[in-house]
């Protein structure tokens, strides 16, 4: 397949995928990344078979997508990566994250496991770097799951055994360029703003 012009324009601006467990910290320094650099960098817009909720834009918080077309950009590789999550497709198009490399930003990508695997094995999509961010343990994460109130004891405790997953496989430094430690948050943010740095300049 020849690349498309665009496919040009993330390779120039490779995407930068974060993963780890729920409750890592992830949005937490994304948020402090975004505002120190509010220009350079972008989130994708991903695609979804679920119905909008009530002031939901197609084109701004989703594309919103029905089952047959889903399936259809499925089979023409149209995503990087996708799954299924309580019965509704979700997944992030080539051609959403060339939207935000062709402005000149980087594409930031916050996506779980599987979805950092597939990534990494997609035919056409140009390698982008991958970062892990860890808590410091799995009882510090407890800690700061309950802290953040926003999970029940089953999803604390379902949170906690996927975490256990992740952090194995990433220890194994198969896919990841490099696992940052969440420890103290001035530390981790300065170490992922580092890895940025270092890859695709600020
Ligand atoms: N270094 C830190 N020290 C203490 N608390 C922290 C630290 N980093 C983040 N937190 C807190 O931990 C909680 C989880 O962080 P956050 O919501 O950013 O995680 P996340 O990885 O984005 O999770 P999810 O994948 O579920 O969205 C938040 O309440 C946040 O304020």
């Amino acid at each position: 397949m020849a690349p498309s012009p665009n496919t040009q324009a993330i390779e120039k601006n490779r995407p930068i995928v974060i993963s780890g467990p729920s409750g890592a910290g992830k949005s937490t320094i994304l948020k402090k990344l975004f505002t120190e650099f509010p220009d350079k960098f972008g989130f994708s817009v991903s695609h979804t078979t679920r119905s909008p909720r009530p002031g939901e834009l197609d084109g701004r918080e989703y594309h919103f997508t029905s089952p047959e077309t889903f399936l259809q950009m499925v089979s023409d590789d149209a995503f990087i990566e996708h799954a299924q999550f309580g019965g509704n497709r979700y997944g992030t198009s080539i051609a959403a994250v060339e939207s935000i490399a062709s402005t000149g930003r980087i594409c930031i990508l916050d996506i779980e496991l599987e979805g950092v695997k597939q990534v990494a094995s997609h035919k056409t999509f140009p390698r982008p770097f991958f970062l892990f961010l860890a808590p410091p343990s799995l009882d510090v994460l407890e800690e700061r799951l309950r802290a953040r109130a926003t999970d029940n004891e089953d999803a604390i405790q379902k949170r906690l055994a996927q975490a256990k997953v992740e952090m194995d496989f990433a220890e194994r430094g198969e896919i990841h360029d490099q696992v940052v430690v969440n420890e103290d948050l001035e530390k981790a943010y300065n170490e992922v703003r580092r890895f940025v740095e270092e890859r695709v300049g600020v």
